[in-house]
């Protein structure tokens, strides 16, 4: 089993990394006393795994379970409220717990019930998607509003982090992909070297039972944990964790049908065409690289389904925006970072460029599902 420890404000918590670790919560409970215990997971997921969780759990605890539709459109204030409905009828106190089983949808709601619950209760995060590999650790808890990603939400880091690489083996390809780009995207930002393994590792497709897998996995959770703690609250430097995200994000947001993951992935690609316009060379945004993507199936052309004055009118809510520029984060190579202002018209500007760049013209124009 691994451990890696993330110092955090409200108290250091462990992230617990192993083949089939749901059949041991139990044991990794032990210390802990709750009067109740929710898990809050999705319908996928809840076929697959919830009862494995509830048979582990439930000599200790006296333990409920909630079923989300599977989902983004979970994170909603709907369900935000339905579940707080359901634990007050269940008369949930304050020493009771919540355990996020699932991807980052789950983890992300479950995390803000958990933190405004009675003003906070216990929060147990047991991941199982590879994009929650970024978001299970670091405290970001959220739910959307309009069409607007987590803009009501809070810092709470959870007690612990349960991750059972097990249950990637039955993730789709799809769900593996939005993963593998967080992966990426730790690459650019932190590690050379991390991100060569990755292209190395997968120059077609990606495979979590590659003998190399799950040590490119921690390396990249080792880099959420070095930016998340070097600034928890996003001050200053976490905001490179949103690379690739201030227009992935907005892509997101138009529900075109492809994963968080592949929203950053073209988030991604734009910023290193910024960053290259930046530098005035070439060196990022290679063809190279493109055409890993787009073996990758991640997209690279959305020339024809990209409804730019949408994209402009949802950026100008991102939450890293000041006094009206929006604030990109770009890289000079890879693992150095920096934030670069635009206003709004620039950004529509080169967007209009990028998509109609030939360099993408031979990408994935449907989304490729599997
Ligand atoms: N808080 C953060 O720091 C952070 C970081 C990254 C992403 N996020 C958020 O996470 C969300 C995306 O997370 P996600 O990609 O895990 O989405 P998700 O939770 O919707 O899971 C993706 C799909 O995979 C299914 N699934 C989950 N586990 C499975 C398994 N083991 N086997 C088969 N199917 C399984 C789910 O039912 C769902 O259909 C977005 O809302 C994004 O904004 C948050
Ligand atoms: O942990 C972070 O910080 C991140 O930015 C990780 C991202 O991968 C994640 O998608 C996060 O939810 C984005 O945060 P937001 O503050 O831009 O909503
Ligand atoms: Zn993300």
């Amino acid at each position: 089993m691994h451990k890696i420890t993330i110092h955090a404000n409200q108290g250091d918590y462990p992230v617990f990394i192993k083949h089939g670790l749901r059949h041991e919560m139990k044991e990794l409970l032990t210390e802990y006393e709750f009067s109740q215990v929710l898990i809050i997971t999705d319908s996928n997921v809840s076929g697959l795994y919830l009862k494995d969780v509830e048979v582990a759990l439930k000599d200790k605890f006296n333990v409920f379970s909630y079923v989300l539709p599977a989902g983004e459109n979970s994170k909603s204030m709907k369900q935000y409220e339905l579940i707080l409905n359901y634990m007050l009828n269940q008369n949930f106190d304050r020493n009771s717990a919540v355990i996020a089983l699932g991807g980052g949808v789950a983890g992300d709601l479950a995390g803000f019930v958990a933190s405004t619950y009675m003003r906070g209760i216990a929060f147990i995060q047991a991941p199982t998607t590879l994009q929650a590999h970024d978001s299970s650790v670091g405290g970001k808890v959220a739910i959307n509003l309009n069409g607007t990603k987590n803009i009501v939400g809070q810092f709470y880091p959870p007690k612990m982090v349960i991750y059972d690489t097990e249950t990637l083996l039955t993730l789709s390809k799809n769900e593996l992909k939005s993963g593998f780009a967080e992966m990426i995207k730790h690459g650019f930002i932190a590690d050379r070297t991390l991100l060569e393994g990755l292209i190395k590792t997968f120059p077609k497709q990606i495979d979590p039972n590659h003998a190399s897998f799950n040590h490119l996995l921690l390396e990249s959770i080792r880099i959420k944990q070095q930016v998340v703690e070097s600034d928890e609250l996003e001050k200053g430097h976490r905001k490179v964790l949103n690379f690739g995200h201030t227009l992935g994000h907005a892509v997101e947001a138009q529900q075109l049908g492809y994963t968080h993951g592949e929203c950053v992935a073209y988030g991604m690609l734009f910023a290193l065409y910024l960053s290259d316009l930046e530098l005035n060379y070439h060196t990022l945004l290679t063809s190279d690289l493109v055409e890993w993507f787009n073996r990758l199936g991640f997209p690279i052309n959305l020339s024809s389904s990209l409804n730019v004055d949408k994209v402009i009118q949802t950026i100008k809510y991102d939450k890293k925006n000041s006094n009206g520029r929006i604030n990109f984060i770009l890289i000079e190579e890879t693992g150095k970072p920096y934030t670069k202002s635009y206003t709004p018209v620039e950004i529509k500007h080169y967007l209009h460029t990028f998509l109609t760049l030939d360099l993408l013209k031979g990408g994935y124009i449907e989304n490729n599902n599997g």
